[in-house]
């Protein structure tokens, strides 16, 4: 996300070269008569528009089409059906081809609502062929394997075709625009937090679902828009142009060459590629140049892959990008500032998180076995026993991500059975993990600022990082020692610091539980005294914890009551003291020879 954000000395030029480009690309018409430019650039046009919603949907969503050119084929149909059935313009039914395309797109995101990875990749390509039978095999509508006939251009030829080119001019210009306030806006933290870790983004309040429909969406309007018009541009559809996979195959190069989600990324590939495609047109003939072509398209692609896996625009950045990595620096201040006080605190000892009888089985294995825990409001509950025993199965069992077979988990009162893990974070649960996951593409202020608490959808729009929500996203970075991390990246922070920005992003969310996984695991003798001072102070201001952990003086120092797991059933529960001397516990777990140490730190 932040690739691109550069320092406001250099946004003069940027600017001026934007403004001189787009000068450029609105009086060549008047500089040249040749229509060859003019034909070479509706396609590079075409290709860039289809390239920016690629680009939101592939680039910053995370999810990979190879069907994207299916939306150029929605918006041509569309528009031509329209426009011969209303004997209207193409020009004036064009939205609607953009309407239509966003449509096909919000059903792809239902359809493929628990579809990732290379599955999404098929599914995407299922969907241009799909298209394609659909249109060819509904031949009263379509013209099918006929083609559809497009109204002839009904302009004085003095213009040429200029009416198409600064449609599509204006359509790039558009999609840019709208990949820029993707991108800067709060949406655009949330797709590219989906695109790095979709569960991680579901428990700190990011509903996927949501996001990628909207993402899908905003991918397809345009295409389908700039689809009518280069439909009524070429004047005939036939289903091997519209839904055409060498073009979403080239768009897929294009924005990888000029750099996956970034917003001139699609715009510089596009005039890379269509020119290349048009010189190899015109050069190479005889029967091998579709071959030729071929290899020269894959060759490049894999030379993009190996050589410039970020693509220019991203790999230009970072060469300019003069800002000093802080990795290796020391943790802010010792004093502790005073911990940010809870929204979401109850009266101390009412009973605010129960599991009850919980069973989770996998295959012949019974991770957990009628399992239940009873959480009161404002204590540090710990969750220990042998590897394996179901402690962080209990964990993925609360925040939603494992379904019990048997069982419920309740919160305040209410059953969390029907809610989703976005859903539990919104009602109040919130968890770290065994290896911290942030996200990897943002800074450390932004994967505090990608949590939302409620989902609201005028917060969409909102800046990614500013305002009330910047703020308190960096007192609590304060809190956590971070104060000098904000801006930099989650992947220049150490281990422990990456728990530290998680145990942040738990703050963020205020949640009504803290479920803490192993904290303690790796991490140095005086961050760990640091993480117990963090516990403590929260814990002084009514926050309940569920600790998992395998430093036993480190938890039960901290703990006012522990509950034992041991093969997926709870063998012990009660207060820490009692708990490390019990003969079951002692021989399942800690052993005959352990002996709790005294508290050394001061109890609230
Ligand atoms: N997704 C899964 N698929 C299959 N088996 C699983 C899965 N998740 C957990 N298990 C099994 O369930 C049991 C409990 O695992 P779990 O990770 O909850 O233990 P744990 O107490 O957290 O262990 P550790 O202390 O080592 O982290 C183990 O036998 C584990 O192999």
């Amino acid at each position: 996300m932040s690739a691109e954000t550069s320092a406001p000395r250099r946004r003069v030029p940027k600017r001026w070269l934007i403004g001189l480009g787009v000068l450029a690309a609105v009086a060549i018409p008047f500089l040249t008569p040749s229509s060859y430019i003019h034909n070479v650039l509706i396609l590079t046009f075409l290709l860039g528009v289809l390239g920016s919603g690629w680009n939101v949907m592939s680039g910053l969503t995370g999810y990979v089409s190879l069907g994207h050119s299916a939306f150029i084929g929605v918006g041509a149909y569309t528009a031509g059906i329209l426009a011969s059935q209303w004997a209207v313009s193409p020009f004036l039914v064009a939205p609607l081809g953009g309407i239509a395309a966003a449509l096909v797109a919000l059903a792809l995101s239902w359809v493929t609502r628990r579809t990732r990875g290379v599955a999404f990749v098929i599914v995407s390509y299922a969907m241009l062929e799909l298209l394609g039978l659909i249109v060819r095999n509904w031949s009263s509508l379509t013209g099918g394997s006929q083609g559809l006939l497009m109204p002839l251009p009904d302009w004085d030829v003095r213009f040429h075709n200029w009416p198409f080119y600064y449609a599509l001019l204006a359509l790039l210009l558009l999609s840019v625009a709208m990949t820029s306030a993707i991108r800067r806006s709060k949406f655009g933290l949330g797709l590219v937090a989906i695109r790095d870790d979709e569960d991680k983004a579901a428990g700190i309040g990011v509903p996927a679902p949501i996001y990628k429909s909207l993402a899908f969406m905003a991918s397809a309007v345009l295409v389908g828009v700039a689809g009518a018009i280069y439909g009524y541009y070429v004047s005939f559809l036939t289903v091997s142009t519209m839904f055409d996979i060498v073009l979403s195959l080239q768009v897929v190069l294009a924005v990888l060459l000029g750099g996956r989600a970034t917003v001139w990324g699609p715009v510089l590939g596009a005039f890379i590629i269509v020119p290349l495609a048009e010189v190899t047109n015109t050069s190479i003939g005889g029967v091998d140049a579709g071959a030729f072509r071929l290899i020269m398209f894959g060759g490049l692609l894999l030379l993009v892959t190996l050589a410039l896996p970020r693509g220019i625009i991203a790999s230009v950045a970072r060469l300019l990008d003069r800002r000093t990595a802080q990795a290796g620096a020391r943790l802010a201040s010792t004093a502790l500032p005073v911990a940010p006080m809870s929204s979401r605190t109850l009266a101390p000892g009412t009973d605010l998180l129960r599991v009850d009888g919980v069973t989770v089985q996998f295959g012949g294995v019974k991770a957990l076995d009628n399992a239940s825990i009873v959480v009161p409001a404002g204590s540090i509950t710990a969750l220990i026993g042998p590897n394996g025993s179901g402690k962080t199965t209990l964990f993925n069992v609360i925040d939603g991500t494992y379904e019990p077979a048997a069982g419920d988990v309740v919160l305040n009162g209410k059953s969390l059975a029907k809610l989703d893990r976005t859903g539990r974070a919104f009602a109040g649960i919130g968890r770290t993990y065994q290896l911290p996951r942030l996200f990897d593409s943002l800074t450390v202020l932004e994967n505090v600022a990608a949590v939302n608490d409620r989902f609201e959808p005028r917060r969409l729009v909102h800046s990614a990082v500013s305002g009330a929500e910047a703020a308190r996203a960096t007192g609590l970075l304060e809190f956590v020692g971070l104060g000098e991390y904000v801006d930099a990246a989650a992947t220049d922070l150490s281990y422990g610091q990456r728990k530290l920005v998680e145990l942040a992003q738990l703050l963020m969310l205020d949640p009504a539980v803290i479920l803490l996984d192993e904290p303690a695991a790796g991490i140095n003798p005086t961050l760990l005294q640091r993480l117990a001072e963090l516990i403590r102070s929260l814990n002084a201001t009514g926050r309940t914890f569920v600790i998992v952990e395998h430093d036993m003086q480190f938890v039960l120092a901290l703990a006012d009551q522990t509950t034992v797991l041991a093969h997926g059933k709870v063998i012990a529960s009660g207060d820490p003291a009692t708990v490390s001397t019990d003969p079951a516990v002692l021989e399942a777990y800690l052993g005959d020879d352990f002996v709790l140490e005294p508290t050394t730190g001061p109890r609230p």
